[in-house]
């Protein structure tokens, strides 16, 4: 079974996708790192040198392109913005619902996310909440630590998962 998160940059999706992964057994894999390691670029460099349009289309592309077996999948902030992708997700969707002043606590002391130079993070999230829901299988929190997230997913994982 493939198992995406999905969210706002910063939302904590690449940190629980590893914990989660590590606690049920399943391979880590996070969407960015396949583009980047394809491409041989990172990301954002992939956005300024080829424009947002041509990196969409390769995390399209990447998501075709996921390992077999059992995946807990970290996506990209803007995987929600193309509608087609939702059908390449084939698996079971949660959406980490981070508010966004808990995002900017948490990110003061990370690295910058790329996209939060352009915009700020009320403007990304005006544009694309509605998406995610759409998306979404499940909406989990993430406002509290990664344990109680994790246990969260994984009690929907064992009630709500092939009934
Ligand atoms: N439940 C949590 N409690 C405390 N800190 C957290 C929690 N979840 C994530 N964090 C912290 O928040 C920051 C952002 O998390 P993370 O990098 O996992 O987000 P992301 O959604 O993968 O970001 P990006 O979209 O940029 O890839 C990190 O510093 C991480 O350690
Ligand atoms: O939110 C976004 O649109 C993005 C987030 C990153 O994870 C990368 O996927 C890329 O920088 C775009
Ligand atoms: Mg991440």
């Amino acid at each position: 079974m493939r198992i995406f998160l999905i969210g706002m940059p910063g939302s904590g999706k690449s940190t629980i996708a590893r914990n989660l992964a590590k606690e049920i057994g399943y391979q880590y894999v996070d969407l960015d790192g396949i583009i980047e390691k394809d491409a041989k670029m990172f990301c954002e460099d992939i956005i300024e040198k080829y424009g947002e349009d041509k990196f969409r289309e390769l995390e399209s592309e990447a998501l075709t392109k996921l390992p077999k077996g059992d995946l807990v999948v970290a996506c990209g902030g803007g995987i929600v913005i193309k509608k087609s992708n939702k059908a390449l997700m084939d698996g079971i969707n949660f959406y980490l619902d981070t508010d966004l002043d808990m995002i900017k606590e948490r990110l003061e002391t990370d690295y910058q996310r790329p996209l939060l130079k352009q915009k700020t993070l009320e403007q990304l999230f005006d544009e694309r909440y509605l998406k995610y829901q759409d998306f979404a299988d499940a909406v989990v929190s993430n406002n509290y630590d990664v344990d109680m997230t994790v246990k969260v997913i994984k009690n929907y994982l064992r009630n709500e998962v092939n009934k």
